[in-house]
């Protein structure tokens, strides 16, 4: 079966399935990230209560960890849910906010690193400074664009680290070390909302839940964002509009209209 031919079904499963995903996330993007979950058709619960931290966990289909606002509390909480998730073999995904910004987000995205995340999403400036050491970006926005020398990051990532690694920009690069694929879909308009990236990471998060394979989830839940952010973009005059326009156009997506919009070509690496 080929790739696209395995995403084919993936929204309306996801639907069906209406997983409960946990985030751990910023404040910042709370509000829209919670709306967009449930637009897509999953339920969003956001928590950063240590107190809680374990039956959360274990309560949802997934976990999202995103770093963007973090402090010594919230980072406790987050190492104590991914140590949890790992404990139990529950999919996860981690997004680096603005990792090449300060140490405290360096240290914090390697520490959590290390308890097995199912999916790393970052935009190419975050999976860079993580995975290559690479001084880049503009706090939390990306300012990298070089596909080919991301991709080589991102398989390698993906192999040393056992995951997957998920870096967005002008094309989406998803890669489990093996198999790459490309997505071409999406808006320049799209960055000039803030937390594209975290509802990408929220949006890996729900697919987390019901696809078995988090390389296939990465791949449908960026998918549905792009092709979401492109047709959200013809009707918008600006990134007001556009933030609303996404969430109708996320809520109206069906297996049908991603299929005929999906821009994507994969390879495998040896
Ligand atoms: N130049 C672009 N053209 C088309 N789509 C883009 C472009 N830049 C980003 N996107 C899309 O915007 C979304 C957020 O990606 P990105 O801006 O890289 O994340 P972040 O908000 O974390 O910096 C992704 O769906 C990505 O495909
Ligand atoms: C502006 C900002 N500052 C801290 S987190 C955040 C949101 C970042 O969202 P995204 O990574 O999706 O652009
Ligand atoms: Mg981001």
């Amino acid at each position: 079966m080929t790739l696209k031919e395995t995403l084919s079904n993936s929204l309306s499963r996801l639907r069906k399935n209406a997983p409960l995903v946990h985030s751990i996330t910023n404040s910042v993007v709370m509000n829209n990230t919670a709306n967009a979950l449930l637009a897509l058709g999953a339920s969003p619960i956001m928590s950063d209560g240590i107190e809680e931290m374990a039956p959360m966990v274990e309560l949802s289909g997934s976990l999202v960890v995103n770093i963007g606002t973090l402090n010594a509390r919230t980072v406790m909480a987050m190492k104590f849910a991914a140590s949890h998730a790992q404990t139990i073999k529950h999919p996860w995904v981690l997004d680096p906010v603005g990792a090449g910004a300060t140490r405290f987000r360096l240290d914090t995205s390697q520490l959590l690193l290390e308890y097995n995340p199912s999916v790393v999403k970052g935009n190419g400036s975050e999976i860079l400074t993580l995975f290559a050491g690479e001084q880049g970006g503009r706090g939390v926005d990306s300012t990298h664009d070089d596909i080919k020398s991301l991709t080589q990051c991102a398989v390698q990532a993906a192999r040393d680290h056992k995951t997957v690694i998920a870096a967005t920009g002008e094309t989406d690069i998803i890669t489990d070390g093996h198999r790459v694929a490309y997505l071409k879909n999406g808006h320049p308009m799209m960055v000039k909302v803030t937390g594209s990236g975290c509802t990408c990471a929220a949006l890996v998060g729900a697919f987390l839940a019901t696809e078995d394979d988090p390389f296939h989830a990465a791949v449908a839940a960026l998918a549905c964002m792009s092709i979401a952010g492109q047709l959200a973009c013809q009707n918008s005059r600006g990134p007001g509009s556009l933030q609303l326009n996404m969430l109708d156009e996320l809520y109206n997506l069906s297996d049908e209209t991603l299929m005929q919009h999906l821009s994507m070509e994969d390879e495998i690496w040896e």
